[in-house]
């Protein structure tokens, strides 16, 4: 049972988790089972259409056959060599001939690794020290990263993380989300090595840029020298095959990937122009290592998860069910606004437009929650924080698996 499994995790674990935002289902997190399609089954018997896809990485939803099998034919082979493989080659192929911003990469193992990374090459570049960000975006759980952070940081009223030195502090740089005069004031009067910014906003529930604001960011960038970091850890091959870059018609310089790339296993990966990029060990002075930097399994996962969607028109028919999904949401009474881009949405009540993190913040928490909470009880899940993005999956292109969910959120929906 959930229930005693949950004793015994607050035994072992601070605040019971091994990830804050696991922590934020109520009125205990539900132990997961196992997964298949677009389905999860808990340790109580009961299953979950669940939108939630492991924070993002399952696009083809869980336990696809094809990339089992693939994974599987690996582990014949062994599974950690620390020496190079092909399929390291292979995948990397692939990513830049769809992203092509990207000339070289670097895999690494989390999202987390692969910012702290390409921010580290930015200074390393451009021989500067500080960085922006923006309010609300979040780009995993570095020192340099956790200043105004989204996702489970705000969720948990820790945007600001303790334990981050002042003079790591001192070199990073907000502005709110969609203001561009804010970019380009900072870049006028600081020595900027790099903005970072999430194309579209998943982090704070989900956060379309503004028209012109990415192609703004990109010209101020180049006015002043500086480089612009595109974390498309949620939004590469989620919003099109070429990620936000391509759907927003914006190249980065430096590009930062997870989650899907992995196919559901461990990885980050961050790369860019051929002549940032070359600054990286061993052929440049920047450093990064890692023991399993590039192993087979996440390569093979990831190539494989690449290889459904090229073939399956996958990012259609996810948006198509995103659609059917929100189609049903605009019909709750409550008042709320809905964002969603393609595959990935949220949805906001008590407020009429949410295009920042402050206004995000002003949302009512406690309703979504009650409506994340209905859901459950009606065979869906969402996720358990306001400031995470809804998630599809190619398992939900189903007829049966669309209707239940419009069914659960016509019996979600009293709020009042
Ligand atoms: C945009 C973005 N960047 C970076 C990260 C960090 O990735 P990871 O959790 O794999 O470290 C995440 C999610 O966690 C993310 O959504
Ligand atoms: N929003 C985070 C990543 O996108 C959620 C994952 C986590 O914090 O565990």
């Amino acid at each position: 049972m959930s229930s005693e499994l949950w004793k015994e995790a607050l035994r072992y674990f601070p605040g019971g988790v091994n990830s804050p935002v696991r922590a934020a289902v109520k009125p205990y997190p539900f132990y997961v089972s196992q997964g298949k399609g677009a389905y999860i089954y808990t340790e109580d018997g009961n299953s979950l259409i669940d939108y939630v896809l492991g924070y993002g990485p399952l696009i083809l939803g869980h336990a696809n056959e094809y990339v089992k099998e693939k994974v599987i034919e690996q582990i014949e082979k062994g599974w950690l060599f620390g020496i190079p493989s092909r399929v390291e080659i292979e995948l990397a192929r692939k990513i830049s001939l769809h992203m092509p911003s990207i000339e070289k990469i670097r895999f690494v193992n989390s999202g987390t690794e692969a910012t702290m990374n390409a921010i580290r090459l930015a200074r390393g570049y451009t021989k500067r020290d500080k960085i922006l960000k923006f309010n609300g975006n979040y780009h995993g759980a570095h020192d340099y990263a956790l200043v105004d952070a989204g996702s489970a940081a705000s969720e948990f009223g820790v945007p600001n993380s303790e334990g981050i030195p002042q003079e790591v502090l001192k070199t990073v740089i907000v502005c709110e989300y969609n203001d561009l005069q804010c970019v380009e004031k900072k870049l006028k009067n600081e020595d900027v090595a790099a903005v970072i910014v999430e194309p579209v906003m998943g982090n704070m529930g989900v956060i379309p840029p503004e028209k012109d604001f990415l192609k703004g960011l990109r010209e101020i960038t180049s006015t002043y020298n500086t480089l612009l970091i595109f974390d498309e850890v949620i939004t590469g091959f989620r919003l099109s095959m070429g990620g936000g870059q391509e759907y927003f018609g914006v190249s980065a310089d430096l590009t930062t990937l997870g989650k899907i790339i992995g196919g559901g296993f461990p990885i980050g990966a961050f790369g860019g122009k051929r002549e940032i990029m070359d600054m990286l060990t061993p052929s440049g002075k920047v450093f990064n290592a890692g023991t399993f930097n590039a192993n087979p399994i996440s390569m093979t996962a990831g190539l494989a998860t690449l290889e459904v969607m090229e073939r399956e028109n996958v990012i259609e028919k996810t948006t198509y069910v995103a659609e059917k999904v929100t189609e049903e949401l605009e019909r709750i009474k409550y008042p709320h606004v809905i964002n969603r881009v393609k595959n990935m949405f949220q949805i906001f009540f008590g407020v009429e437009k949410v295009s920042n993190a402050t206004e995000a913040r002003r949302a009512k928490k406690e309703v979504y929650l009650k409506f994340q909470v209905n859901l459950m009880k009606n065979g869906v899940y969402f996720p358990p924080s306001q400031f995470e993005s809804v998630f599809t999956s190619l398992a939900h292109y189903d007829d049966n698996v669309i209707s239940d969910t419009v069914l659960a959120i016509k019996k979600s929906s009293e709020l009042s």
